[in-house]
């Protein structure tokens, strides 16, 4: 069978990862690749639908347990329905955050664990882990910043966590790298948007030509 490759980035909030992938995904579309850009929680009707209820500054009192077993069907919905049929297809698949962000929002930064997080998640994935893994490092405090100053897009119920919470996202971020060396690549996402783009472009055609 043909088999694509699963790219997947992460980071703090307003990190500049959608900003990237958009240039990616022409710049690669451009170089004969056959690629998929798509997001989690999202990117087909169902799991879009689970993301307006985690999401939604309205739902305040949702349990931790609740939030990441709503991220974990989103996911499997979204693998079952788009991204499994696209690396069948010999696509290239690159999305906007995947199970790395359990990991860190509700493993890490809501305390359920690590370990148990990526248990709900295995039945979720099925052992389709990542081919590779772009950490965006930023401070999260300057992401958030790039978030505030940005006039058209929404504050949702996770960038409304406190200062705190954003910390522990990255403490948790920084023991999956540890964990997953091989699997993780660390870009510099503070620097200009022409230099990140840059980054990104040279270590992803490393590894598409290892
Ligand atoms: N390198 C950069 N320098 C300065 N601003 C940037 C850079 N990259 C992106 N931005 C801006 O920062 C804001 C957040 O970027 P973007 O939405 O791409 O981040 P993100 O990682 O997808 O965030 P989130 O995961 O929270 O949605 C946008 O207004 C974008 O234009
Ligand atoms: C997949 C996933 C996401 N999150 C968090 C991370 C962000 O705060 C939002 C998604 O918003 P974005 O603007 O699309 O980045 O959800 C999470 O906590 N757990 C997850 O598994």
């Amino acid at each position: 069978m043909n088999h694509g490759m699963f790219i997947t980035f992460e980071g703090p909030e307003g990190a500049g990862k959608t900003t990237v992938l958009a240039m990616l995904q022409e710049y690669l579309e451009e170089q004969g690749f056959q690629v998929l850009l798509t997001r989690e929680p999202g990117g087909i009707p169902i799991a879009e639908q689970i993301r307006e209820v985690i999401l939604s500054t309205s739902n305040t009192e949702m349990d931790p347990r609740t939030e990441a077993l709503l991220y974990a069907a989103a996911r499997r919905q979204h693998l079952v329905e788009k991204v499994i049929p696209a690396l069948e297809k010999g696509s290239m698949v690159l999305c906007d955050r995947f199970i790395d962000s359990s990991l860190a929002y509700q493993g890490y930064a809501r305390g359920l664990g690590i370990d148990e997080v990526s248990t709900i998640n295995e039945f979720a994935i099925e052992g389709l882990w990542p081919d590779a893994t772009f950490y965006f490092d930023i401070e999260p405090e300057e992401g958030l910043r790039r978030i505030s100053s940005n006039s058209g897009r929404e504050v949702n119920r996770l960038d409304s966590e406190n200062a705190a919470f954003h910390d522990k996202v990255k403490e948790g971020y920084m023991q999956l790298i540890d964990r997953y060396q091989g699997r993780f690549h660390i870009i510099h996402a503070e620097k200009e948007l022409p230099l990140v783009f840059e980054e990104v472009k040279a270590k992803l055609l490393d590894i598409i030509n290892r």
